[in-house]
């Protein structure tokens, strides 16, 4: 089965990405760029080299260290025209590589460094996406990006950035999440902030099972009530694994109430969550039949895009087509957006092409 999928393939076929950071997937060449407008000093100004840091630098077996390596983007996005850049790349990237739905989630609170205030922040960003949008679009590669706003969860403004994103649920934020170091910041210290939310009808997801295990998670579904998880991977906790595994009473209430679990490979073999892509908990998930979608989370410092990540995949657990759409079409139901939405591009644009795929000539 492997050796009918070839990698343009992928990156033809469409795909839905549901955890991906406007900060983590910048083009070295623009982090550059902006660091020379900025005066912010790097590593290194040679782009290829700076792509090969970021991985490397983020290679390091923590979540924390691993985070470190967001100064030098951060640090950069600090000017409306410099965060409008990034976000209308950020499309045109995720257009190209075949994505047709993505919600990109980024921190206004980290860009007021110069000034900017959290509005001008989303609305710079927004301005960005629907640029980036038009573009792809116009380049035969339609895409649509929704924004959702993260909260730090070390910090304290999250109820403000919860307020802040339903101000702008009808132009561009789709949710809203937390992140940042989970050890030693569990989910309950933005308690007001979830129950704003979801008196307000609102969306949203929480890093939860990354760097920190079931008390997170537990914590996230059962008193925050998120809709989905970021992560989610140390579920597997809850599992005993042999012939039949055994589901833990957490375990079975995320897989009976179908929550999705935002599962991201690479970065989790770079902090340090699972030891490689071949020892991925996303095997047996899938196995169990969890809702689960695969992600990007930092395309620059992993090195990586949808395509790429899909391929790992087929090479290491011998996806096919089925197995891809599956996936595609798990992270579709699981989106911010309305229902009907959801299932026009599922029906309109996701099934044709696998479709396609799945029965065209030399096709399983
Ligand atoms: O995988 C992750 N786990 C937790 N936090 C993260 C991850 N990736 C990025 N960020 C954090 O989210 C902020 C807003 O995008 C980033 O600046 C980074 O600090
Ligand atoms: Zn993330």
């Amino acid at each position: 089965m492997v050796a009918t999928i070839r990698y343009e393939d992928i990156v033809q076929v469409p795909k839905a990405l549901l955890h991906d950071h406007l900060d983590g997937g910048l083009r070295p060449a623009t982090v550059v760029e902006l660091a020379a407008e900025a005066e912010h000093e790097l590593p290194t100004t040679d782009p290829e080299a700076l792509g090969r840091w970021f991985v490397d630098a983020a290679n390091s077996g923590s979540l924390e260290r691993y985070l470190e390596t967001f100064a030098h983007t951060v640090g950069v996005m600090q000017t409306a025209s410099s965060l409008r850049r990034v976000a209308r790349e950020c499309a045109l990237d995720l257009a190209g590589d075949g994505v047709v739905y993505a919600e990109v989630r980024f921190a206004p609170e980290l860009h007021l460094e110069r000034g900017l205030n959290l509005d001008e922040v989303v609305a710079a960003v927004i301005a960005g996406f629907d640029e980036g949008s038009a573009l792809a679009a116009a380049a035969g590669t339609p895409i649509r990006v929704g924004a959702l706003l993260t909260a730090m969860r070390h910090a304290a403004r999250s109820q403000e950035i919860a307020e802040l994103a339903v101000r702008y649920r009808d132009t561009g934020v789709v949710g809203f999440d937390i992140a940042g170091a989970e050890a030693g910041f569990p989910p309950t210290r933005h308690l007001d902030a979830f129950e704003y939310l979801q008196r307000e009808n609102f969306h949203f997801t929480i890093h939860a099972g990354e760097a920190f295990g079931l008390p997170s998670i537990w914590q996230a579904i059962q008193w925050c009530g998120a809709d989905r998880l970021g992560h989610g991977v140390r579920i597997v906790d809850d599992i005993t694994p042999g012939p039949e595994p055994v589901l833990g009473r957490l375990a079975a209430y995320v897989r009976d109430k179908r929550i999705p679990l935002e599962l991201c490979p690479s970065s989790n073999v770079q902090t340090g969550a699972t030891p490689s892509i071949a020892e991925h908990p996303i095997g047996l998930l899938r196995d169990l039949r969890f809702r689960v979608t695969v992600n990007t989370d930092n395309r620059l410092m992993s090195g990586t895009s949808m395509s790429r990540e899909m391929a790992l995949l087929v090479d290491t657990f011998g996806y096919g087509w089925r197995e891809l759409q599956w996936l595609t079409i798990n992270a579709m139901k699981s989106a911010f957006i309305p229902f009907d939405q959801r299932l026009q591009i599922i029906d309109e644009v996701i099934k044709p092409a696998y479709g396609r795929l799945l029965t065209g000539p030399g096709r399983p």
